[in-house]
C-alpha cells in the first residue's frame, strides 16, 4: 500500500531518484569530462546526441497539443523555441549544429542520423511516444531530469575546455545558454507535479516518469559505451571516425 506523500517528500523521493539514476553517473560521462576520449569518440557523441535535441521540441509540441490548459501551454510554449529558435536567435538545434561542425562532421550527414547507433534512435523515439501517449502530468514529469542538468553541464564546459583542444567557447555555447533555461524550466514543472499528483497513484506515476527517463538517457550512453570505447563493436551502418 503506497501512502499519500507531502509535496516536499514527493520532491525528495523524486531527488533521490535523481542522485542515484542520472546519467552524470554513467562512465561515459566520466570518459568525456575527463578527457579521457579521442575526437572520434567525442565526434560519435556528438552525432548521436542530435537523435536527442532533435526530438526535444517534438516531445514538447507533442505535450502542447494534448494540453486542455491555456496558462500551461503558456509557459511551455518557450521549449519548442528555445530549441528550434525565433526570430534572430536561431536556437538549441543550431547551437547543437555548431558544435557538429566544430568536431568536422557534416552536418546533413549528423541531421540524417543515418550514422547514430539504434539505441539513440530508440530511445529518443521512446520519450516523444510517452510524452504524447501517458497522461499530462506524467508528460511533465519526464521532464524532471532537467532538475540535474545544470550540474552535469557545468561540468561539461569545463571539463571539455581543460582537456580538449578541438573545443573551444564558441562549440561548446550550446551548454552556456541550457545553464539559463533549464533550471526555469525545472523549477516550473517540479511545482506542477508537487500541485497536480495528488493521489499515492499520481506520486507513484511521477516517480516511475522520471526513473523512465533516466533509462532514456542511460540506454544512450551504455550504447555509445558498448559501440565506441568498449569493446567498441560498431554496428554495421553505424558512424566510423576517421582520424583521432
Ligand atoms: O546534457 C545533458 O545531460 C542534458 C540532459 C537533459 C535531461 O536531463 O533530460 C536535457 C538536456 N541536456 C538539454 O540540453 C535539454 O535541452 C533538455 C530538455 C529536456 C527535456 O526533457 O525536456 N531535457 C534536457
Amino acid at each position: 500500500m503506497t501512502t499519500l506523500m507531502s509535496p516536499d517528500e514527493l520532491e525528495a523521493a523524486l531527488r533521490k531518484v535523481g542522485a542515484e539514476r542520472y546519467h552524470n553517473l554513467h562512465p561515459f560521462h566520466h570518459l568525456l569530462h575527463g578527457g579521457k576520449l579521442n575526437k572520434g569518440q567525442v565526434q560519435a557523441w556528438a552525432l548521436n546526441r542530435y537523435c536527442y535535441q532533435s526530438i526535444i521540441p517534438q516531445k514538447d509540441a507533442a505535450l502542447m497539443a494534448r494540453c486542455e490548459d491555456r496558462e500551461l501551454r503558456r509557459e511551455w510554449l518557450h521549449r519548442i523555441t528555445d530549441h528550434d529558435g525565433y526570430g534572430e536567435d536561431l536556437g538549441g538545434i543550431e547551437r547543437w549544429l555548431v558544435l557538429t561542425d566544430g568536431l568536422g562532421l557534416d552536418r546533413d550527414y549528423v541531421m540524417s542520423k543515418r550514422g547514430a547507433l539504434a539505441t539513440s534512435r530508440f530511445a529518443t523515439e521512446a520519450y516523444r511516444h510517452f510524452v504524447a501517449e501517458k497522461t499530462l502530468l506524467e508528460a511533465v514529469a519526464s521532464s524532471l531530469t532537467e532538475l540535474f542538468a545544470p550540474g552535469i553541464h557545468k561540468e561539461r564546459i569545463s571539463g571539455m575546455l581543460e582537456h580538449y583542444d578541438f573545443i573551444d567557447e564558441k562549440v561548446i555555447a550550446y551548454f552556456k545558454r541550457r545553464l539559463d533555461q533549464a533550471p526555469k524550466d525545472a523549477d516550473f514543472a517540479l511545482e506542477y507535479v508537487k500541485k497536480n499528483a495528488k493521489t499515492p497513484e499520481q506520486q507513484q506515476q511521477v516517480i516511475a516518469a522520471l526513473t523512465f527517463k533516466t533509462d532514456v538517457l542511460w540506454a544512450q550512453l551504455d550504447a555509445l559505451y558498448f559501440a565506441y570505447v568498449d569493446p567498441g563493436f560498431i554496428p554495421p551502418g553505424a558512424f566510423r571516425p576517421t582520424g583521432k
